[in-house]
Parts: structure tokens; C-alpha cells; sequence
């Protein structure tokens, strides 16, 4: 990497997610060069035929927030783009550059004192200089360090002698003792490290239990872990692949990532591959994939859902991925820990998704970057696994690195496990949290997500009356059984508005079965819901009720980026299950309160 070269400014603002880097649509393309064109399409469609190899983009807090899709980065890095410079970075696209060999800067004073089309001088790993003001260049962590100084993780896992890997972690070793003083995810680090003592900012190895991949991403991961010298998986009972995304195919490039799914599992024996079975997260859960103690990846960014359990669980791009399942292992840095109180009852009409939306409102899009936000309370404890598992899921949307729940009776039935064996997972007084959000359950009203920002949460009485088009209930935030059960109970016996659409899509086949046997299903058909198969649906925006010109979409699931359902000009709003029913009824964005 040469030390000092002169780039062209492209200027971007804050919250540029994954999403307006580059579309879901163009994932399963054949190449990253197929992608180049579509760059940053749904925010400025002409961005990309300006772009120069050499130029830098500069830009504010959270570049690259949102999904962990790692083509965001490497399609970046295909166009060459020289470095890119913002305030924060989101993590797992910030992993992700690193492991395509891609220069990201933290600064947090240029963006406001340069403009586009300026020119910005760069000293690798000393300083920037634009417009005569010289500005320091954070140190990079040695781990980083070692990884761009290969060019990427590939070279860096071609390099790795592969004799001295550790031997997977023994499967059952559950059981342990409460550790002091420490947040949940230090003591699952300790767990699964078995170090000492660790704190916040400490880089541990951490020893896989689970890895989970989905369809998308398959030919890259299959192709990375070839390129990296791999020739067994670390362990055929810990990988799971789960074809969900694509299924049932709607581009021409699908089933080649249907092929590699499956090759993983031809080629190297892996034990579980799931086609068309349902949402990962969800299958996960069901699965029992996702337990306490456990430490899980995922190529996802919502792989946070498994902390409703107790499991750490984060997200990581395909390149991770390929080192994780030839490794068994990855390294990662100890998170410091948010803690969310939320005490009393729920009043009537306020579900769970209304507890992560307020929690993202006050934290906002950037506010628990690189955290763990472990969630507490008599509220939370009422919840089922199901309504821990909606908040755990949109945790990732502040930016956290991992959600937690202390696992109790009802996350020990769920798994199967006995509570004697996990409790010392539990919540500690004397834990150093860096920040502690206290709520009382009766302040609570029903919240949404208002266009364009996960962070725009507003009460519903702001936005109650807004006439909506579309409305979606599913995807791995509320797609669940309760989540079908709450629509239902608004519906039932009644029809919704005429001209909106309501699409339903249960988050796994063993949701639509029990569905379709408790009834839910019919009252739902019966109100005017047209009910889909399985799988991601409408939440990613490929298939299945893409909205177009300006419509208005009311969704029960997690992101509401420009673009994210069609067109970049349409405007979602992202709410619980009963309201999205009652606007469904109405026509118009409504409480559900009427109608329970
Ligand atoms: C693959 C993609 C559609 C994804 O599931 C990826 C992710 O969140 O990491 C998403 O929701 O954006
Ligand atoms: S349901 Fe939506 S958010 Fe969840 S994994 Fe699928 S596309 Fe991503």
C-alpha cells in the first residue's frame, strides 16, 4: 500500500446504509464488476458512472450501517474507491473493508470543512490534509494492522498455518459459574475464552458454537474459503445453511446461489441445509441452533435476535464467514455494554417492537455502535422468547454488536435446556455499564419508525390519520406466531380498507402450519390479506409487492432505508404487528387499541 496519495472528495452524509451502497436486488449478481454501475443508486443514481479509481468518500456518522453485506465493501473497493473517510463507521462494514483490504479513515472534523470535489492528500496511519488543514489519522488496532498489511483476510488465512488451529470447543459445556462484576457478553467472552478476566477494548479469540449462512452470500463464502486454502469445514455440525432469501427464485442469477448453498454440503458434508424452510433467525430458534452460552455468527446483520436466548450472536460478511467456518474461530473486541431497564406492565396495545423502537429513537442509528445492549426489567421478563427475539433483532438497527437477555425458565423451555445450567448468566450489580436507559412500562404508546430513518421514531399520535398503500406484516422481526396471533386478534371478523394491500408472510413453515391450525390464517384471508410462503419477502425489496412511485408502506419489519421496497421515492413506516393490522383496517396509519 503506497504512503501517501491524493484522492478526489466524494461527499455522502450520515447513515449511508448498506442498502444505498448497493441494492439487495443486485446481491446475487455473478460479479462484483456487475455491480459497479448500481452503486449508491436509490440515493444518487448518477454517483456511479462519475466515480474514478483513486477517489475517496468522505462522509458522516454510521457509513454503512445497516445489513452486513459484505458487497458493500467490495464493490466499493472493485470501482476504486482509494479510502473512505467519515465521523463513524458501522462495524460489520467496517470488518468488511478491512477484510477486502479497503482503507477506512475515522475522522470526525473534515466532513463539515470540505465539500465535493475537493482534494484530500492522505499519509497512511498519520494524517489527512484538505484545503490547507492538516487533520491526525486514528492508529488502527494491531489486528487490523495485520490484516491490511496481507491486502485482506484472504491472503491473511492463506498465509495461517492451518496445523495449529484449536480444536473446536467441546459441545457441552453449558454449565459454568457467575462471573462478578461483568456485563452479559464479558461473562459469555469468559465462558467461551475461559480467560482470566477481560474488559471492554480487550481483543479475545473467541471459539465458534454455531455458524450460520444463507443463500446469498453462498457462491462468495464458497469461493473466499477455497481462495483461503481451506479444505474442511471446522466442524459439519456447526454449520448450518439456510436458503432463504431467494426462494422462490425471482432473478436469473438465483439458482447458482442455490447450487453453492448447496455445495457446501455435497462437498463438505455439512449437516444442516435448509431450502425454503423459513427465515434463518427464525429457523435458528426453532432450530435450537441458538442457545445459552453460546457464541454465534452469522452472515446477517439481525444474527443479534439469538441474545433473546442468551447466545452472543452477531453479524459478519462472507469473507468472515469463510475464515469462521475453516477456523472455527474469530477474533473480536470486547464490547463495552448499554443497559436497557424497563420495568412494570406493557399497556394494552404496546407490544415489543414498540419497546426497540423507542430504545432506537433515544439511542438514534449510531447510538450503540460496537456495543452490547443487554436488556432487563420487570417488562422485559413478562415477554415471551418471541417478543425478546423482535427486540434483540432490531438491536443491530442502533448499530449493536450483540443484544442479551439473562436466560429465566421460559428461555430454558424454549431451548430445552436446564435453567440450573445457564443461570450464571445473570445480570450483575456491580457490571460497569457504560450507560443505563431506565423506562417505565406505562409510558409507553404504540411507536413507528417514520421515513427515512430506522431513528425517526415518533408516538403514533403523530402519525395516526397518514393514508398508507401497502401494508406488510412478516420478516425475522415480526413474522413470528404471536406476531400473526396479534393481526389476527385486530382483524378478526372485520375488512380491511379498500385499495390497500395486505401481504402477510409467516417467518417459517412450522409458523404458517400452526397459523394455518389456530386459525389465523383464515381470519387473516378473510379480512382481505393475501398470505405468501415463508421467507424474507417484501422486507428485502426483491419481490412479491414492490412498491412503486410515492406509495406509503406500513411493515412490521426493521429497516425503512430509501429504497429498501422499490422505489426511492416510496416512504415506509415500520411499527408492531397490531398496528400495522389496524392501518390495514383503516386505511390510514391507526392504534390498535380499539380493536384488541
Ligand atoms: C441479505 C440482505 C437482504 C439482509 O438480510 C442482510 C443483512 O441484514 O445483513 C438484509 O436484511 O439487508
Ligand atoms: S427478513 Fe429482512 S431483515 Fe430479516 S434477514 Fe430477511 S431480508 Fe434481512
Amino acid at each position: 500500500m503506497e504512503q501517501t496519495f491524493r484522492s478526489r472528495v466524494w461527499q455522502l452524509g450520515d447513515n449511508i446504509d448498506t442498502d444505498i451502497i448497493i441494492m439487495t436486488k443486485y446481491l446475487a449478481k455473478a460479479s462484483l464488476q456487475e455491480m459497479v454501475p448500481h452503486l449508491f443508486e436509490p440515493l444518487r443514481p448518477d454517483l456511479a458512472a462519475r466515480l474514478r479509481p483513486g477517489d475517496a468518500i468522505v462522509a458522516g456518522e454510521n457509513f454503512g450501517c445497516g445489513s452486513s453485506r459484505e458487497m458493500a465493501a467490495s464493490v466499493l473497493k472493485t470501482a476504486g474507491i482509494r479510502c473512505i473517510i467519515a465521523k463513524s463507521f458501522a462495524k460489520i462494514f467496517f470488518r468488511n473493508a478491512i477484510n477486502n483490504g479497503l482503507l477506512l479513515i475515522e475522522c470526525r472534523d473534515l466532513y463539515d470543512r470540505c465539500r465535493e470535489g475537493d482534494t484530500v492528500e492522505v499519509e497512511v496511519g498519520r494524517q489527512l490534509t484538505c484545503n490547507g488543514t492538516a487533520y491526525p489519522i486514528p492508529a488502527l488496532s494491531r489486528e487490523v494492522l495485520d490484516i491490511l498489511r496481507y491486502g485482506g483476510l484472504v491472503p491473511r488465512m492463506q498465509a495461517l498455518d492451518k496445523s495449529a488451529l484449536a480444536a473446536p470447543a467441546p459441545r457441552d459445556t453449558l454449565r459454568d459459574t457467575h462471573r462478578p462484576g461483568h456485563t452479559l457478553a464479558e461473562q459469555l467472552l469468559l465462558h467461551n475464552t475461559g480467560a482470566e478476566d477481560l474488559r471492554p477494548g480487550d481483543v479475545v479469540t473467541v471459539r465458534v458454537d454455531e455458524a450460520v449462512l444463507h443463500d446469498i452470500y453462498a457462491p462468495y463464502i464458497f469461493q473466499q474459503f477455497r481462495d483461503m486454502g481451506f479444505d474442511r469445514v471446522f466442524d459439519p455440525e456447526r454449520v448450518s445453511v439456510m436458503v432463504d432469501h431467494l426462494y422462490p427464485t425471482c432473478l436469473d442469477d438465483d439458482p447458482r446461489c442455490f447450487r453453492y448453498s448447496r455445495r457446501f454440503q455435497d462437498e463438505y458434508g455439512v449437516k444442516r441445509l435448509y431450502v425454503a424452510d423459513g427465515i434463518s433467525h427464525q429457523l435458528a430458534l426453532e432450530e435450537r441452533l441458538a442457545a445459552p452460552g453460546r457464541i454465534i455468527f452469522g452472515t446477517d446483520s439481525h444474527t443479534t435476535t439469538y441474545g433473546a436466548v442468551g447466545a452472543f450472536a452477531t453479524g459478519v460478511g462472507y469473507t468472515e464467514m469463510a475464515s469462521i467456518i475453516g477456523s472455527g474461530q474469530l477474533w473480536i473486541r470486547v464490547p463495552s455494554a448499554i443497559k436497557v431497564v424497563v420495568n412494570g406492565t406493557l399497556p394494552m396495545g404496546v407490544f415489543p417492537k414498540d419497546i426497540i423502537l423507542r430504545v432506537l429513537g433515544d439511542l438514534t442509528a449510531a447510538g450503540a455502535i460496537y456495543k452490547s445492549l443487554e436488556f432487563t426489567g420487570s417488562a422485559i421478563r413478562q415477554l415471551s422468547v418471541s417478543g425478546r427475539a423482535a427486540i434483540a433483532n432490531m438491536a443491530v438497527e442502533c448499530g449493536a454488536k450483540a443484544a442479551l437477555f439473562a436466560p429465566d425458565e421460559k428461555t430454558a423451555a424454549f431451548c430445552g435446556v436446564d435453567l440450573a445450567d445457564c443461570d450464571w448468566l445473570r445480570f450483575d450489580e456491580d457490571a460497569p455499564y457504560e450507560r443505563v436507559l431506565t423506562y417505565e412500562a406505562d409510558t409507553f404508546t404504540p411507536y413507528l419508525s417514520c421515513p427515512y430513518g430506522v431513528d425517526n421514531v415518533h408516538p403514533i399520535r403523530d402519525v395516526a390519520g397518514t393514508p398508507v398503500d401497502q401494508v406488510f406484516i412478516g420478516s425475522c422481526t415480526n413474522g413470528r406466531l404471536e406476531d400473526l396471533a396479534a393481526a389476527a386478534k385486530v382483524l378478526e371478523g372485520r375488512s380491511i380498507a379498500p385499495y390497500v394491500r395486505l401481504i402477510v408472510t409467516p417467518a417459517s413453515k412450522a409458523v404458517y402450519r400452526e397459523a394455518a391450525r389456530l386459525g389465523y390464517l383464515k381470519t387473516l384471508v378473510q379480512a382481505g390479506a393475501m398470505v405468501t410462503h415463508p421467507f424474507c419477502g417484501l422486507c428485502q425489496g426483491r419481490s412479491g409487492g414492490l412498491v412503486s412511485g410515492d406509495q406509503v408502506v406500513i411493515g412490521t419489519h426493521n429497516r425503512n432505508f430509501i429504497g429498501r421496497m422499490g422505489s426511492p421515492a416510496a416512504r415506509t413506516y415500520l411499527a408492531s404487528p397490531a398496528v400495522a393490522a389496524a392501518s390495514a383496517l383503516e386505511g390510514r396509519i391507526a392504534d390498535p387499541a380499539p380493536y384488541l
